[in-house]
């Protein structure tokens, strides 16, 4: 049973990887709109104070995919957690288009690196967890289906977590995300453990979504390259305390593609941004 289970998940991942490719309509922007007004953040450490944001000051519109590149550790995760109001800022403010940011809240998701499913419960039941927690389950159960189909793992609601590829936890956890229907989706590092070919297809299948469900994406990811495929914007860090060292517009259709030359430029500027001057 499991082995089947196996095999159908590699034909599902390959069926994906193939689908994703194919154009989405828009629906257009529902997200929410975001502004970061001079915050700057710290932490104390064993009795140090380490500043980790300094002055960041953005506002992003409603339905922008904005992907925040930075050295290791200038503070980019520390910034989503305040973003999803996990913890407040030391000075300065944010604020959404539904007015500041006071705690977490379902319209607001964060996605991590690490799927982290509960390997008891099958795919649907992790999915529906959070429907669950708030007593909304009942009346949304079509809608926990709707997401399975929307990442293609409709095949796989009664499989367990350990019975799932790489590609396919995170796609799990992106459906549990997107089950509660967000405005404003956070995404830190979700595809940094995932090898290169179900990363590819990964990025795809997260501009896919993010166009079908018209909401507005924040993407830390330590990839030049995936930043500049993926989001409407790049917003580039300098080493901690994080400041904005350049907020780069990337206007492109999508699919993009790599080697198109105005990306290339794009990321040799990144690259030098970021104190690199060889090209890799
Ligand atoms: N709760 C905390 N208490 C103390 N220090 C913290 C805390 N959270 C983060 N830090 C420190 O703040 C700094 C920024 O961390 P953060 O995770 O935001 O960086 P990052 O840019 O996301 O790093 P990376 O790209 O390596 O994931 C790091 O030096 C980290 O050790």
């Amino acid at each position: 049973m499991v082995d089947t289970v196996l095999e159908d998940a590699t034909i599902i991942d390959a069926v994906a990887r193939r689908t994703n490719t194919a154009p989405v309509e828009s629906v257009g922007p529902k997200g929410l709109a975001l502004t970061v007004r001079d915050v700057s953040h710290g932490f104390t450490l064993r009795g140090e104070n380490l500043r980790v944001l300094d002055h960041v000051d953005f506002t992003v519109e409603a339905g922008e995919f904005i992907a925040l590149l930075g050295p290791s550790g200038c503070g980019k995760s520390t910034l989503l957690r305040l973003v999803a109001g996990l913890e407040q800022p030391l000075t300065g403010s944010i604020e959404t288009g539904k007015g500041p940011i006071l705690g977490p809240d379902p319209s607001r998701i964060l996605v991590f690196q690490d799927p982290t499913l509960f390997p008891w419960r099958k795919v649907y039941d992790n999915i529906a967890l959070g429907l669950e927690a708030r007593g909304l389950l009942r009346q949304n159960r079509e809608r926990v289906t709707d997401v399975l189909r929307l990442v293609g793992l409709q095949n796989f609601a009664n499989a367990y977590p350990h019975q799932l590829s790489g590609g396919m936890a995170q796609r799990v956890s992106l459906a549990r995300a997107l089950v509660n229907d967000p405005s404003l989706l956070l995404l830190d590092e979700p595809l940094g453990k995932l090898d290169a070919l179900t990363r590819l297809s990964m990025q795809g299948e997260i501009v896919r979504l993010w166009r079908q469900a018209g909401f507005t994406a924040l993407l830390v990811t330590h990839d030049i390259e995936e930043a500049l495929l993926m989001a409407t914007r790049v917003i580039v860090f300098s080493d901690r305390p994080a400041r904005i060292k350049a907020d780069i517009r990337v206007d492109k259709p999508y699919p993009r593609h790599r080697d198109d030359p105005e990306l290339v430029a794009r990321r040799h500027e990144i690259l030098g941004l970021l104190g690199y001057e060889a090209d890799w």
